[in-house]
């Protein structure tokens, strides 16, 4: 074993002042070495593939620290202050109002005696010093992509945050999203401009897609001294903020970026969920009942409702389960087929003829190689890049109709309901509002105590700093072989359109290689 110990001075703190790290790619091949401020300090690229250990941890546990960076990773002579949260009323009797640093969070929580400890991440929260004066803070806050439930609770956590917890008063709205900053005026936040805006749906800085240009986004950032700059969008907006920090590293300059990730799909990995998903789940029940009530009415009615989820089928999923009026669910990850033994037409005319009725509930994904097929589309993309989707509801429910009809010669009553809109633009449900809270306060905590680059978000139930390009290297997706979607199959009593072993795991593989298209 290779084990060369650069320096030994592990007097200092751990994590961001120093860490001693297993530099390894294997566990034959450690090499040590020590970072702190005092000497060449690894960039936080670096050390996203390195094996961390604390000194008083035993080389073998397999303790990996995913750190995230900090602006002192690049200006060595910041000054740091105490927080001033250690004079808030609100945190006067907190048994600990800052979190350690040696505070970390488990990615994995369900182990075995001898597996390794795995990859952690920095707990998320207020540390004892921050690394800006709040007189010296000039914060934004900008809105990427598509709308989710949630954004507008976010921006207002954020504002009063920095104002409350910080005493910052200088907070700009950088409005409709990248393009926004050097295109549009900003606009002033204050407690009072943003106090009731969580109630409304949609962004109240507007958003949109595509207009990412990082070197004139960082002129402007630095031509209007702004040096926290809040980031809600989703995985293509994470994209890029990670190329933000980029520039702004590159340029020396001392600006915190966080990371806010928002999606309604779910698609974002790492995290527990993106916030606004449990709104779109509860919202999608109102269609899903209103699809029940019409087929229930009629003889031989057919409910088709079509949810968000472009690659990833959480939305349709999650409300099948909590509805148990659905009688299947198709998502991206699962593909299907209409016709012959064990496919979609049959199981439709089995129900129909012992329920009279049949709810099918389906994630715009699902399915899209057939309709593209079926109507000769080209290969569309919206700003941003993302594949623009065919609508296979109207598809499904169309196939549906002609089969029924022509072949089996029995009319179907087809209702098919599209709410996707409706559902992404209504305001944030009581849990959400908590969840945005927590998010918000999170991003203020790490920008304030000079972390960026990074992203927040639960990671098993614990707030967390996460590396920008850790949430973005893949998409979350429906994993056919864990035990939710099993859970769905089993309520459902649908077919698994998998007829062997050897299949389930070609789409395995298929859908844990998964990547969203470059553009
Ligand atoms: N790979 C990328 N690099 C830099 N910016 C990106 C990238 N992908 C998307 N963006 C920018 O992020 C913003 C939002 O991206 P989009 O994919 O539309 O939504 P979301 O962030 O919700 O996934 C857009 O302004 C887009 O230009
Ligand atoms: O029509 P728009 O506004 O481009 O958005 C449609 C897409 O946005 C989504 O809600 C996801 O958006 P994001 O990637 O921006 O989170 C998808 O479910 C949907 O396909
Ligand atoms: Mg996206």
């Amino acid at each position: 074993m290779d084990l060369s110990v650069h320096t030994a001075s592990p007097s200092l703190p751990f994590p961001h002042h120093s860490s001693l790290l297993f530099n390894s790619c294997s566990h034959s091949m450690l090499r040590l070495e020590y970072r702190s401020l005092y000497w060449k300090p690894l960039s936080w690229r670096q050390n996203r593939a390195i094996r961390a250990q604390s000194p008083n941890q035993t080389p073998n546990d397999g303790f990996v620290l995913d750190d995230v960076p900090h602006l002192t990773h690049f200006l060595p002579d910041l000054p740091s202050y105490p927080n001033p949260l250690q004079n808030s009323q609100a945190y006067a009797i907190v048994k600990q109002t800052f979190v350690s640093p040696e505070d970390v969070v488990a990615q994995r929580i369900v182990v075995q005696k001898d597996t390794p400890r795995g990859v952690h991440f920095h707990r998320a929260g207020p540390r004892e010093k921050v690394y800006f004066k709040p007189e010296e803070v000039c914060a934004c806050i900008v809105t990427c992509g598509g709308l989710c439930p949630g954004i507008n609770t976010v921006i207002r956590e954020i504002v009063c945050g920095l104002n409350y917890m910080y005493g910052v008063d200088d907070i700009l709205g950088i409005q409709g999203g990248y393009r926004g900053f050097y295109s549009k005026n900003t606009m002033r936040l204050t407690p009072k401009v943003v106090n009731d805006i969580h109630k409304r749906g949609g962004t109240f800085l507007q958003t949109s897609r595509g207009g990412h240009d990082t070197h004139k986004i960082v002129d402007n950032i630095q031509d209007r001294g702004i040096n926290q700059v809040y980031i809600i969008g989703g995985d293509g907006t994470q994209k890029g903020a990670a190329l933000i920090y980029e520039e702004v590293e590159k340029r020396g300059i001392q600006v915190a970026v966080a990371g806010i990730p928002k999606t309604i799909d779910n698609d974002i990995a790492v995290i527990d969920k993106s916030f606004g998903f449990d709104t779109a789940v509860e919202e999608a029940q109102r269609a899903i009942n209103a699809a029940h009530v019409e087929v229930e009415s009629v003889e031989n009615g057919v409910g088709v409702v079509k949810l968000m989820g472009r690659y990833s089928g959480f939305i349709a999923m999650h409300a099948t389960l909590a509805s148990r009026d659905v009688d299947c669910c198709l998502i991206p990850e699962s593909p299907f087929y209409l016709e012959g033994q064990g496919g979609l037409f049959e199981f439709i005319e089995k129900r129909l003829k012992e329920n009279g009725h049949v709810v099918i509930v389906l994630a715009e994904g699902a399915g899209q190689g057939y309709v593209a097929q079926s109507m000769h589309a080209a290969d569309e993309r919206d700003a941003s890049g993302n594949r623009l989707l065919l609508d296979v509801g109207l598809w499904l429910s169309q196939k549906i109709k002609d089969h029924f009809t022509k072949v089996q010669k029995m009319a179907v009553n087809m209702k098919y309901i599209d709410p996707t809109y409706m559902i992404r633009a209504i305001p944030s449900n009581a849990s959400d509002n908590i969840y945005c809270t927590l998010l918000a306060h999170s991003a203020v905590h790490g920008a304030m105590a000079g972390y960026t680059g990074f992203t927040v978000g639960p990671v098993n139930c614990k707030h967390a700093y996460i590396p920008i390009a850790r949430v973005t290297e893949r998409t979350n997706t429906v994993k056919l072989t864990d035990r939710m979607w099993a859970r769905l199959l089993a309520s459902t009593n649908q077919p698994t359109f998998l007829n062997c072993n050897e299949k389930l795991q070609e789409v395995d593989e298929e859908i844990n290689n998964f990547k969203i298209p470059s553009i």
